[in-house]
């Protein structure tokens, strides 16, 4: 078999177009705010495709351009300033930031409902808790992928290679809100190779070139590949194998144009989320509107015995 491979370009491209016409729609422009801190090449080329996506769609965006040795109170106050101006509905602070700053710090200090990466430790445990708030990008867009796919989650077997708090942690949760059954191997995991033959879906955020091997895939599997690394040759190359994999999935996303483009999407589509809801025109969903979980009985806290 060879994989169909999963066009996050097209999908995203779509998602955007989509975008734009709901803001053609409305009597406001969303506000992004990106800051970037110092000249970081990667994050260089990064913020001006945000940019670039936002204007597109409509939004009213600006990046926020600060010296690599711009003090950390500094950073803050920009943020602070930012979560006071009405205009603003987005906020999101590029990582990684030079290291006389703490990231975390800084994503403490952004407003929860403006924060669009959905960073902050509220939209976080939010996320974990099943309830509505604003979803990180990348794990968004993977589900936008799946649903693009046509996978059905509920029951499958999940596994998510990777614990970040920006992907891997949010991915297994909404995979979870899914109804997904959902393993997530790590650093210290036993049986790497083992745990992901049995993935009906397999999520690779880890970082590495090509640590996910051909002959870990599934017949049949659909495997989304997050990773983005830059090969000696300064080539952008995914953590799968991608060749040997494609033999074997159903499903597969290329690196590049399959995750990034989605995260980027993403990026708009919860800014547009953040604006309406800041405005009390819709509600924020759980699990950012992209799965339905539906709450089964046993899910319900104190409803009798049942696994959870
Ligand atoms: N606060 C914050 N939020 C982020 O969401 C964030 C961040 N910091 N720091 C860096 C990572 C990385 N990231 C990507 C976004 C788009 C592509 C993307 O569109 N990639 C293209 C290729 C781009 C290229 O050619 O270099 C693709 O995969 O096809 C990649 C990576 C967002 N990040």
């Amino acid at each position: 078999m060879t994989a169909r491979i999963l066009d996050g370009k097209a999908v995203g491209a779509r998602l955007r177009a989509g975008l734009g016409e709901r803001v053609a729609g409305l009597s406001f422009r969303p506000g992004l705010r990106v800051v970037r801190v110092g000249d970081d090449p990667a994050s260089v080329v990064y913020v001006r495709s945000k940019d670039r996506a936002a204007k597109e769609a409509g939004f009213d965006s600006e990046t926020i351009l600060l010296p690599e040795d711009v003090p950390e109170s500094e950073l803050l106050a920009t943020v602070r300033r930012l979560n006071a101006d009405p205009a603003v509905d987005g906020i999101l602070v590029q990582l990684p930031l030079p290291k006389h700053i703490d990231p975390q710090k800084v994503l403490e200090a952004v407003d929860p409902a403006k924060d669009v990466d959905g960073f902050h430790p509220v939209n976080a445990g939010r996320l974990a808790a099943g309830l509505p708030g604003l979803v990180p990008c990348t794990p968004k867009g993977v589900m936008h992928l799946l649903a693009e796919a046509g996978v059905k989650l509920s029951g499958a077997r999940a596994v998510v290679l990777g614990r970040s708090a920006i992907v891997g942690r949010p991915m297994a949760a909404l995979l979870l809100a899914a109804d997904a059954t959902v393993t997530m191997l790590h650093s210290r995991s036993r049986d790497i190779a083992e745990e992901c033959r049995r993935a009906e879906v397999l999520v690779a955020a880890v970082g590495r070139a090509g640590i996910v091997r051909g002959d870990w895939i599934a017949p049949g599997a659909v495997v989304v590949d997050v990773g983005i690394n830059r090969t000696a040759e300064g080539k952008l190359t995914g953590d799968v194998e991608f060749e040997a994999a494609r033999e074997r999935a159903g499903w597969i996303t290329p690196v590049p144009g399959g995750v990034g483009p989605m995260t980027i999407a993403c990026l708009l589509e919860n800014t547009l989320e953040a604006a309406l809801a800041r405005r009390g025109r819709a509600e924020l969903e759980p699990n950012g509107g992209v799965a339905e979980a539906h709450a089964t009985p046993e899910q319900s806290y104190g409803h009798g015995p049942g696994l959870a």
